[in-house]
């Protein structure tokens, strides 16, 4: 699936902007930091040799100013958090250590243990050109104050993906809609909007789509027009109401995949249509939550330049048996409690309530035997 679209243009952003990207180039540092040596605590700028003292108070350091002159032998300055170390001292006696009397200082702590201590020296957080951001890696919020102490204002970033989504299906109503006979509550559509929320992209919903081949192909051709993903859940298996497959076909699509031996998300399919990357996630509403955490998260990631796109598994210890798998990996929907894996009673692809109180799936090969308690898994986490 990824290999079926590059990740988009690059456009140069603000930092607020640019969270939750991946950087598109090396960001390279423009300034050194700190630039100047500074002090760590508030304290007297000493040198270090001279302990206990006693030294003379000639002046004071703050941050953003600092001293005028270098300091002689005997004499210290007033310093304080973030200020220059004034040149001729080599160390920091923090205040609680220190006793003054007018201009005279003295140590009456323990004092540094050793030269440079409290100073953070030149570059030592880096170093003009040094690469501060590797190209593709995330712009969490701490690589974006990276960026900023860097002397960055704008990152280049990938432009955010347009995702569409739609859901098909008679059956669907609004949700809060009267849901008289068979019809129900349609659930995929908010909850792929609110999963997409976390998410650098712009979604757009079109709405419910009956399940009517017409229908379908035209909201696939109104969608592909604006869309880079496409993102459908239902219609998407077997029956002769099932017609996603058919009126992707009928659109022009070119379809890469059609089942994936997982369970659930079986009937998941990927296609091509236009510029737009289709998604067709099954119905059943938990089936279209993994499916949609296994292939449009890192589809989405990949789009924005990720180097790292794909969910990273982590072993956990069962407290709870799983049965047996079959011809299909499977995805039981479990919650880690103080460090343990607790499968959740109620597995159906229908069954929301479970996959609401889970926080990670258990990733279960094909053709497994039953997992017993106190054996490892392997996890992804669902934050
Ligand atoms: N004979 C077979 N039948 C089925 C197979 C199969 O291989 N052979 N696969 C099953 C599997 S696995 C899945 S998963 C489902 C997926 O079916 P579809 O993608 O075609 O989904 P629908 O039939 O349209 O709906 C399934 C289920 O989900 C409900 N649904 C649909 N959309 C929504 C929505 N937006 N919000 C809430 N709920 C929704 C729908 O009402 C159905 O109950 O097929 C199996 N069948
Ligand atoms: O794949 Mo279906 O998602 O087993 O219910």
């Amino acid at each position: 699936m990824l290999a079926l679209a590059s990740p988009l243009p690059v456009e140069q952003v603000s930092l607020i902007e640019a969270v939750g990207r991946y950087a598109a180039e090396p960001i390279l540092a423009r300034r050194t930091q700190p630039a100047l040596p500074l002090s760590a605590m508030d304290g007297y700028a000493i040198r270090f040799a001279e302990r206990p003292g006693p030294w003379t108070v000639i002046g004071e350091s703050a941050a953003g100013g600092g001293l005028n002159r270098a300091l002689a032998p005997g004499e210290t300055a007033r310093i304080f958090t973030g200020a220059p170390v004034p040149e001729g001292a080599d160390a920091i006696l923090i205040q609680e250590e220190a006793t003054r009397d007018g201009d005279r200082l003295t140590m009456s702590g323990e004092g540094p243990k050793a030269v440079g201590e409290f100073v953070r020296p030149v570059g030592g957080d880096f170093a003009e050109g040094a690469a501060l951001i590797a190209a593709g890696a995330p712009l969490n919020p701490a690589a974006i104050a990276l960026a900023a102490s860097g002397g960055h204002a704008t990152l280049p970033v990938h432009r955010r993906p347009r995702v569409a989504i739609l859901s098909t299906g008679d059956e669907l109503v609004a949700p809060g809609e009267p849901t008289p006979g068979s019809l129900l509550p349609a659930s995929n559509g908010p909850m792929l909007a609110a999963l997409l929320s976390a998410l650098a992209c712009a979604v757009a919903d079109h709405g419910i789509v009956r399940d009517d081949l017409a229908a379908i192909r035209e909201a696939f051709a109104k969608a592909a027009e604006t869309s880079d993903i496409i993102v459908t859940t239902g219609g998407a298996s077997v029956g002769d109401h099932d017609l996603v497959l058919p009126a992707l076909k009928a659109a022009g699509a070119t379809i890469d995949f059609w089942k994936v031996a997982m369970k659930p998300g079986k009937p998941v399919m990927i296609a091509r249509l236009g510029n737009a990357i289709v998604l067709g996630l099954p119905g059943n509403p938990v089936s279209a939550f993994v499916t949609a955490t296994l292939f449009l998260k890192p589809l989405i990631a990949h789009l924005l330049g990720s180097a790292d796109p794909l969910p990273r598994a982590f072993a956990g210890t069962l407290a709870g048996p799983l049965p047996a798998t079959g011809v299909r990996a499977e995805y039981p929907r479990a919650r880690l409690i103080d460090g343990r894996v607790h499968p959740l009673i109620g597995q159906d692809s229908a069954g929301l309530s479970a996959l609401a109180a889970a926080d990670h799936l258990v990733v279960r090969p094909a053709h497994a035997p039953p997992a017993l308690v106190g054996e490892q898994v392997e996890l992804l986490s669902l934050a």
